[in-house]
């Protein structure tokens, strides 16, 4: 857990009709994020969120007309199950996008969660390495307010001095054994987008929105993070 950051860092709240308009909105960003770091730096690096929330925007990525041969892709959280399951994070973002675009497979770095936690989060962290600021890092929100592995009542990674990775044993949700970036290496960050979509989400949102201390809240990059959500979740109750 963490204390909230004396200067937390802004968070803009931004609400679309529905899910489909969410989709829209959130390829849109994404891929004007590609075009200026790769117009600008040679190259884009993102951190994908898993879940369910990303699979549409995923899948609507495939059609997208950009330089794949630019795009370096990580992932912000992993469940060590075994690699071809489609519970994994990294299975999904496959399925719905990556084995379908010309991203070369070298430049696809799964977290290799099939190794168990420790061990996976010890070979993420010298992946990440030499890795900078990453130019977009998606993110997504669970019911309880955790975002990626990152659970409530759980070490974030939140300090100056934490590690890039965390292994992960008592995850709530299972499977309870899960690699997550830290709060800390998911801040550093030229752009964070939080993608929140269902009813079910109203609370964590309501929670965060009202300065709780929730995982997502932990999340402090420089530039401050976007949430793209529906408009009805950003509703306060009257009455
Ligand atoms: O378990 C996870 O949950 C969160 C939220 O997922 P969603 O299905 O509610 O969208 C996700 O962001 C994280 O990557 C995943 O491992």
């Amino acid at each position: 857990m963490s204390s909230p950051a004396p200067n937390a860092a802004a968070v803009r709240w931004h609400g679309v009709a529905n899910a489909a308009a969410l989709r829209d909105a959130a390829c849109r960003r994404i891929l004007v994020a590609a075009a200026d770091a790769i117009q600008q730096r040679g190259r884009f690096t993102i951190v994908l969120a898993g879940g369910n929330t990303p699979q549409g925007v995923y899948r609507m990525l495939r059609g997208a007309d950009t330089d794949w041969s630019g795009w370096q892709v990580y992932f912000g959280d992993e469940r060590c199950l075994p690699a071809i399951d489609p519970e994994r994070n990294s299975r999904m973002a496959a399925e719905a996008w990556l084995d379908h675009v010309a991203i070369p497979k070298s430049q696809v770095h799964t977290l290799p969660a099939e190794r168990g936690a420790r061990a996976a989060a010890q070979a993420y962290a010298n992946t990440l390495r030499h890795v900078g600021d990453f130019d977009l890092v998606l993110l997504g929100l669970g019911e309880d307010g955790h975002t990626a592995s990152l659970f409530p009542d759980h070490d974030w990674g939140a300090d100056a001095d934490a590690a890039d990775t965390l292994a992960v044993f008592d995850a709530p949700k299972p499977p309870a054994q899960r690699v997550s970036l830290s709060a800390r290496r998911l801040s550093r960050a030229r752009a964070v987008l939080f993608l929140v979509t269902g009813e079910a989400k109203h609370d964590a949102v309501t929670r965060w929105r009202a300065g709780a201390d929730i995982p997502a809240h932990a999340i402090q990059p420089q530039a401050g993070v976007d949430v793209l959500t529906e408009a009805s979740l950003l509703a306060t109750e009257t009455g």
